[in-house]
């Protein structure tokens, strides 16, 4: 099934079932009303849910058009957003653009940080920023949201709570990261909010694209436009979310509704880093990546980060060429404060 939150002015939205091809929603609030609630009850209401869901599909419930603008976040806030690095040839080109070493640990041990998951942005929403020089990038990524885990969960137990799937643009301050990150404290003023998502889906939705650890599509980015990664997320994930999930509930339970994150979406080519979708590779899931082979190629890097008036696009599609969790599209706007303060 599919699951969307519409804003309706509360902090959490509605809940909200939406048909396979995303045509169209009906209310589901009247029986849980927000996914967070859903997922906390998960095996009493998601039965009922895949129910309505079905009759959506057959006409046998009340619906209207469903709109991508109108969605948040599936989860508008979460208790926890932990986001992996995954995919290793991501933080290993990031690292050599700021002059950074990555310890060869990195390809076994996994990485992941504990993002802020106050104030995620709504998937149509603007990005808003209060300073270009901050150096504002996208990474488009595959996320999946857990049930309870307890502390020490194994792989077995790790596959089997992924509860739902949704992509991520997990917007990063390359400006702010080297400095932060120098500090030895991890990210925070670099990693502001992320946006998910119009709909969320359960893994049955993605058919024989999920393997049970990863989803084996290509991760759509375009950049103003013009096609910028169609890198595979099946490709290249050194470690896939059963793996992520136990290193994050090693020391710690995890509660229902905790998102774990991939990392940014990246594809080695032949051994080595990508090309340009311009030049027939698979292009890049964020600039820094981009930057990093312009700076090996020639010397330095030729494309700019994000400009304020710049449109990120990122969206996957099955391999029928159908969209499966709508469209993040986001235009980078100047923070000038909020409206009325
Ligand atoms: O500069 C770095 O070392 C890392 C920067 C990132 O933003 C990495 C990250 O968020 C993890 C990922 O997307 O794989």
């Amino acid at each position: 099934m599919k699951l969307a939150t519409l804003k309706n002015g509360t902090r959490d939205g509605k809940l909200v079932v939406v048909s396979r091809d995303l045509t169209r929603f009906t209310d589901a609030s009247f029986l849980v009303p927000t996914l967070q609630a859903a997922l906390d009850d998960w095996r009493r209401i998601a039965p009922h849910l895949a129910a309505m869901a079905e009759s959506l599909e057959t006409n046998a419930v009340p619906s209207a058009r469903f709109h991508e603008h109108d969605a948040h976040s599936p989860l508008p806030r979460a208790y926890q957003w932990a986001d992996g690095s995954a995919y290793v040839n991501h933080v290993e080109l990031v690292r050599k653009a700021r002059g950074a070493e990555m310890p060869a640990s990195f390809w076994t041990d996994p990485l992941i940080y504990q993002g802020g998951s106050d104030s995620f942005i709504a998937p149509r929403d603007p990005i808003r920023m209060a300073d270009e020089a901050f150096g504002i990038d996208m990474e488009a990524e595959v996320a999946v949201v857990v049930d309870d885990l307890p502390m020490g969960a194994g792989l077995d137990e790790a596959r089997e709570a992924i509860r739902l799937v949704m992509l991520v643009n997990d917007v990063t301050l390359r400006a702010i990261t080297g400095p932060e990150l120098a500090k030895g404290f991890g990210f925070f003023q670099s990693k502001p909010s992320s946006a998910f998502s119009p709909v969320a889906v359960t893994p049955d939705e993605l058919g024989d694209a999920w393997d049970g650890g990863k989803v084996n599509l290509a991760l759509l980015v375009d950049l103003n436009g013009k096609p910028f990664g169609r890198a595979n997320a099946g490709v290249d994930m050194t470690f896939d979310f059963p793996a992520l999930i136990v290193h994050a509930a090693k020391t710690r339970p995890l509660a229902a509704g905790t998102i774990i994150g991939s990392g940014t979406v990246s594809n080695k080519l032949d051994g080595g880093p990508g090309k340009p979708v311009a030049a027939g590779g698979a292009g890049y899931s964020c600039i820094a990546e981009l930057r990093m082979i312009e700076t090996i190629e020639g010397g330095e890097p030729k494309t700019s980060f994000l400009h304020f008036g710049d449109t990120v696009r990122i969206e996957m599609k099955d391999k029928a060429g159908h969209s499966i969790f709508g469209a993040i599209e986001q235009k980078v706007e100047k923070y000038e404060g909020e409206k009325g303060t």
